[in-house]
């Protein structure tokens, strides 16, 4: 059987992402403590493929994850998944929200709950954990003046109670999560590619780039730069685009980019999400 790992503990919006992954499919889910041990799990090949937090709506790309699969492992991206996230605040059964002067949660969590945290909880000290339902188990076994913001279903795997829901300060607020394998996913004929490349520091260089894939009409969904960490002002292009690498139209315009690129990498080809 298949193994398929997520940021623990169970209750973490990953949990809930790779559930979603799993369905209908013969899996094992492996829990694993931080991002970092997730990727290079699937790396190392102790488990078959990763589901692994990339973006987030309000606070933009999860700069470990991005950062891991650029510069430190060799995986694809074979699959995404976008699922809202709504936060609530956890705290133990009978404590009321005033008498909370810790709380914790993922720095993600807490940044998407910013406005909620300055209004209600102003003053209280924040703690970062490695993930919301981490925040939710230390909670439980903290004491009673400890709250943790995480979700419903972290509120039912460690006994709290919800306080306070969709504390998040956007309502439309969603996370997109990658799935990470060794092997590369086929083309389905509802695909998107990721690559990450870079250019000279000339004139044009960057619209020239771009200009490949305007000329085939390949519609780009995403563009971001993230340092290359060799110096100062070097940056790294990642682009995401609909199409698979098996494509014709996309072979033909990826040849003239590596052609014109410092550094050229495909991340993966995978099913769009729907
Ligand atoms: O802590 C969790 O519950 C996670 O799954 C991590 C994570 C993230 O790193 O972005 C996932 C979704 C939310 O955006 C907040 C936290």
């Amino acid at each position: 059987m298949e193994k398929v790992g997520y940021l623990g503990p169970e209750g973490t919006f990953t949990h809930e992402a790779a559930l979603l992954y799993a369905k209908g499919k013969q899996v094992y889910l492996v829990e694993y403590p931080s991002i970092p041990d997730l990727i290079y799990g699937v790396d190392k090949g102790q488990i078959d493929h990763a589901v692994v937090p990339m973006e987030n709506s309000m606070e933009g790309t999860v700069n470990v994850t991005v950062d891991m699969i650029i510069h430190e492992v060799s995986v694809y991206i074979t699959g995404e998944l976008v699922l809202p996230i709504h936060h609530c605040l956890l705290a133990k059964p009978g404590v009321q929200l005033d008498e909370l002067w810790v709380v914790l949660s993922h720095p993600q969590a807490l940044a998407q709950c910013r406005k909620f945290l300055y209004e209600r909880l102003h003053g209280v000290e924040l703690r970062a954990t490695s993930s919301t339902a981490a925040a939710a188990r230390e909670v439980m076994m903290g004491p009673r003046e400890w709250g943790a913001i995480g979700s419903k279903h972290a509120a039912r795997v460690f006994g709290l109670d919800i306080l306070e829901e969709n504390i998040e300060e956007h309502n439309g607020n969603c996370t997109r999560f990658v799935v990470l394998s060794r092997q590369q996913s086929k083309p389905t004929g509802c695909d998107k590619t990721s690559i990450v490349f870079s250019v000279d520091h000339k004139p044009g260089s960057l619209y020239h780039a771009l200009r490949i894939f305007a000329e085939r009409h390949i519609n780009l969904t995403k563009i971001e730069s993230r340092p290359m960490k060799t110096s100062l002002g070097e940056y790294l292009f990642l682009v995401d685009f609909e199409g698979h690498v098996q494509d014709a139209v996309v072979q033909d315009a990826l040849d003239e980019l590596a052609g014109q690129s410092r550094y050229f990498a495909v991340l993966g080809s995978y099913p769009r999400f729907t």
